[in-house]
């Protein structure tokens, strides 16, 4: 059992990590408090809130593996290498898909939502 807290903590300092080093999962997180306000003041159904919780941890989710991914990068490879540049840029890339995936989603749910209040 103690070993299974202690997992949990590994767990919390690798998100710690991503937190404090990269801007992008600080942006990441403000947003999905945003869309998570905006979710409550429209009244969202069960399945938009389902859309919006996946979407949101894809995005947190592909961050986190940035983070290792780049870190992992760094440690092996701290010189410039042309096979460093295409792995780090492949996990950018992963990320911006999972970010335009989720504002294609959002938008979905969002706009006729805003369309009708207006
Ligand atoms: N070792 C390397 N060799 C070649 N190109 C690299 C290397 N490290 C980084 N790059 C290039 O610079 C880009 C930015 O790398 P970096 O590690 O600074 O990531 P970042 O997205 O700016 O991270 P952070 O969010 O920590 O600032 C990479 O996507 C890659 O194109």
């Amino acid at each position: 059992m103690a070993k299974f807290i202690k997992s949990f903590g590994y767990a919390f300092s690798g998100i710690a990590y991503a937190f404090k080093s990269q801007f992008n999962f600080r942006f990441h997180l403000a947003a999905l408090i945003i869309v998570g306000l905006a979710g409550w003041y429209f009244h969202l159904s069960k399945a938009e809130w389902l859309w919006i919780i996946v979407s949101s941890g894809i995005v947190l989710l592909s961050e986190l593996f940035n983070t290792a991914i780049e870190v992992l990068v760094d440690l092996v490879s701290p010189g410039i290498h042309p096979q460093a540049k295409i792995i780090k840029d492949a996990a950018a890339g992963a990320v911006l898909v999972a970010a335009i995936t989720s504002v294609i989603i959002g938008l979905i749910i969002f706009i006729p939502k805003i369309g009708h209040a207006a």
